[in-house]
């Protein structure tokens, strides 16, 4: 066997079935033409936190319930997070599923497209960050970084083109604050352009907050999370997207869900469902 196969992660026939009915469609068309089919996935505390800190990294998923979130890896073309993920967790932001190219399959067939947001071009990549070992181990895709900058580095310009990844350019306007907050819908176009028909966002809590605002949530076609079950304490980075308040003025939900499905997985619970909007 070799050590690829080794590593390989397995999510049997038997766990796929419930899961079929929220992944993109097996023949690559999306809800609408000029959008990917979006799905928001992460892994929650019971307290919605997604790890401990900002800028480390909490395991919340029990060994089943990774091996689904690798098992929707494959079945998405791109796998979105946002650079403060990126400096924390030096991700891989491949699939290790059994079958997948890298792990038994050929090419890199079944391996998303990594999409990092970074605005300013703070994560400060190189060859030994786990992305790249991992495409030079024939067992991932090399990143599409989402920035402002019109000319980034020279040196980190001629990694991504030695891997084949790039950086894509958007105009992303600043608040009055200095942060600056994306246009969703322009970004999931930009990916469709690109040729991805389907893409999951993974977080962190600042993607997955500015995802869920009232402009953007009807853009998600479907929500998997791993609740796992633990209360990660405060100081947390958690999910809590903006209150809203309702035509009387009165503080209301900021976003739910409807035609929900709870299956318990090991431990963990999984939860499927749609944007209520
Ligand atoms: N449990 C899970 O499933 C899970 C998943 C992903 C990340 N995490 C954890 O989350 C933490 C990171 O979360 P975070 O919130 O600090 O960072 P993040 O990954 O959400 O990245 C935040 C940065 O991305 C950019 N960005 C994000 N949304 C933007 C928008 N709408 N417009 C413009 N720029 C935008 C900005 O530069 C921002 O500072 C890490 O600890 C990581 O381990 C956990
Ligand atoms: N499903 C899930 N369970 C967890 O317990 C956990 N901590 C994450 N975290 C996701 C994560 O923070 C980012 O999506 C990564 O950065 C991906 O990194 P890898 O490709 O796995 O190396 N996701």
């Amino acid at each position: 066997m070799s050590s690829s196969s080794r590593d390989a992660l397995h999510f049997p026939e038997s766990d796929r079935t419930f899961l079929e009915p929220s992944l993109p469609p097996q023949d690559g068309s999306t809800p609408r033409p000029d959008l990917p089919f979006t799905t928001l996935t992460f892994a929650t505390s019971l307290d919605s936190s997604l790890s401990l800190a900002p800028g480390t990294r909490t395991a919340l998923s029990g060994p089943q319930s990774k091996a689904m979130t690798h098992y929707l890896r494959s079945r998405h073309d791109g796998i979105l997070i946002g650079v403060g993920t990126a400096v924390a967790d030096d991700p891989g932001l491949n699939c290790r599923i059994a079958g997948v190219g890298g792990y038994g399959g050929e090419g890199l067939h079944g391996q998303p497209r990594p999409i990092v947001i970074d605005p300013s071009l703070k994560w400060d990549f190189s060859e030994g960050s786990k992305l790249f070992q991992m495409c030079r181990e024939g067992r991932g895709r090399a990143p599409w970084i989402v920035t402002t900058v019109q000319e980034p580095p020279a040196e980190k310009a001629a990694l991504m083109e030695a891997y084949g990844g790039r950086f894509i350019t958007m105009n992303i306007p600043s608040s009055d604050s200095g942060s600056c907050r994306m246009d969703w819908r322009e970004l999931l176009r930009v990916l469709r352009s690109n040729g991805l028909r389907s893409v999951m966002i993974e977080g962190g809590a600042r993607v997955i907050n500015s995802l869920l605002e009232p402009s953007y949530m009807a853009l998600v076609d479907r929500v998997i999370l791993t609740i796992a079950p633990t209360w990660l304490g405060q100081g947390g980075v958690v999910v809590s997207p903006a209150r809203r308040l309702g035509e009387d003025g009165e503080p209301m939900s900021a976003a739910r869900l409807k035609n929900v499905q709870w299956y318990p997985f090991g431990e963990d619970v999984v939860l499927c469902g749609e944007m209520k909007i």
